[in-house]
């Protein structure tokens, strides 16, 4: 038989075999008698293909394909109805931020405010906080629902002050469904030069502070049975490192408190979330409160106890990094 003549029998154009067609069976075995001149695990492997090559195409188009773009589709779904749920959630809803002229909890104050939540902007600097509320005005999307943010003042290190500004709190904006006590200071200096009474400031910004706030705010959220409060605490919550006894001590004490509190709340429907970052490059080291009581500054190197890792800045202010300890 000529190849020519079989080629469009075998294509089907003009003359489509059916199986039981003599010339059918001929072509066949003249290909079969072609490739007995293969190597024979190539005969073997394209014997294996021409039986399974049907059940494979079956498996992929059927079950294969269908799966991966349904799981596919359903991640995106969940997705887009997490974002949905936290976007309706964050709407309106009242959150509370100490700390918030600078750093971490001016970034926060920036993402609640575009995400439509009623602000509750706290510090110790007045003008700051002013600054902050023109600023997040000037950047709102007049198409959405923004609220104009509240501003409280005073001093964490003075319980009393606490007490009466979560009461204010209370007062004007009714209650409080995310409460993120993000305010702290730093400390460095060595345990044998650090007085008492820096040990204490210490202590007493970065832990009576928050935890008197809350304990002032917990039972309103209580009645409501609804609220989630974090805590801006640090991965010297967890590793003490040397000549940042005060500042590790203090996040360790957090750390503590609020794991406690956590299993307490649990039973009122309280989320209580601690978070531990590392390095980031803020205003906090330059603040951080020495051995004698005088701000660090930043410039008295001498002072660092170790440069450790020297990085260039960070470009943002999320940027985790490791520079110095
Ligand atoms: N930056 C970092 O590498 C890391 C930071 N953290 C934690 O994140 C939190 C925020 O720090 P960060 O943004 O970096 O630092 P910043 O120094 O930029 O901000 C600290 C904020 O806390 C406020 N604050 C300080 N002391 C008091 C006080 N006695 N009463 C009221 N407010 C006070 C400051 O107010 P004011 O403007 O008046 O000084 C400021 O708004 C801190 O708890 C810190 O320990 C944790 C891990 C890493
Ligand atoms: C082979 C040796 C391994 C040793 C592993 C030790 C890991 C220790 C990691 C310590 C990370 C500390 C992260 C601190 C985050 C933090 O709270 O930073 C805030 C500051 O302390 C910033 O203020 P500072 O005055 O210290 O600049």
């Amino acid at each position: 038989m000529e190849y020519s003549n079989l080629v469009p029998c075998l294509l089907g154009a003009n003359c489509p075999p059916a199986p039981r067609d003599p010339e059918w069976t001929k072509v066949f075995s003249l290909l079969t008698m072609e490739s007995e001149t293969v190597v024979p695990w190539a005969r073997m492997f394209t014997r294996w293909k021409n039986i399974h090559r049907g059940k494979l195409m079956d498996l992929t188009f059927t079950a294969i394909v269908p799966l991966l773009l349904g799981s596919v589709g359903l991640f995106a779904l969940f997705r887009l109805l997490q974002r949905m749920r936290m976007r309706a959630y964050l709407q309106d809803a009242v959150v509370v931020i100490t700390g918030a002229t600078s750093g971490l909890g001016k970034e926060c104050a920036k993402a609640f405010h575009a995400a439509g939540s009623r602000l509750v902007l706290c510090g110790r600097n007045g003008e700051r906080l002013q600054d902050l509320v023109q600023e997040l005005s000037a950047k709102a999307n007049h198409a959405k629902n923004i609220h104009k943010p509240f501003t409280v003042i005073f001093d964490l290190s003075d319980t009393k002050m606490v007490a009466s500004a979560a009461e204010e709190i209370l007062k004007c904006v009714g209650h409080v469904d995310i409460l993120i006590n993000n305010a702290g200071i730093s400390y460095r200096g060595t345990i044998l030069d650090t007085g008492m009474d820096v040990d204490k400031k210490v202590m007493e910004t970065n832990y009576f502070g928050p935890i008197a706030f809350t304990k002032a705010l917990l039972p309103s959220m209580i009645r409501r049975q609804q609220g989630h409060i974090v805590v801006i605490s640090s991965v010297q919550g967890k590793i003490s490192i040397p000549f940042r006894s005060a500042y590790a001590a203090s996040k360790h004490a957090t750390q503590a408190f609020f794991d406690c509190l956590r299993a307490e709340m649990e039973q009122y429907e309280i989320d209580v979330t601690v978070v531990s970052p590392g390095y980031i490059q803020t205003n906090l080291s330059v603040n951080a409160v020495t051995a004698d009581g005088s701000r660090y500054g930043g410039l008295q190197t001498n002072n660092a106890p170790q440069q450790l890792i020297q990085q260039p800045p960070a470009r943002g202010a999320e940027m985790p990094m490791l520079t110095t300890w």
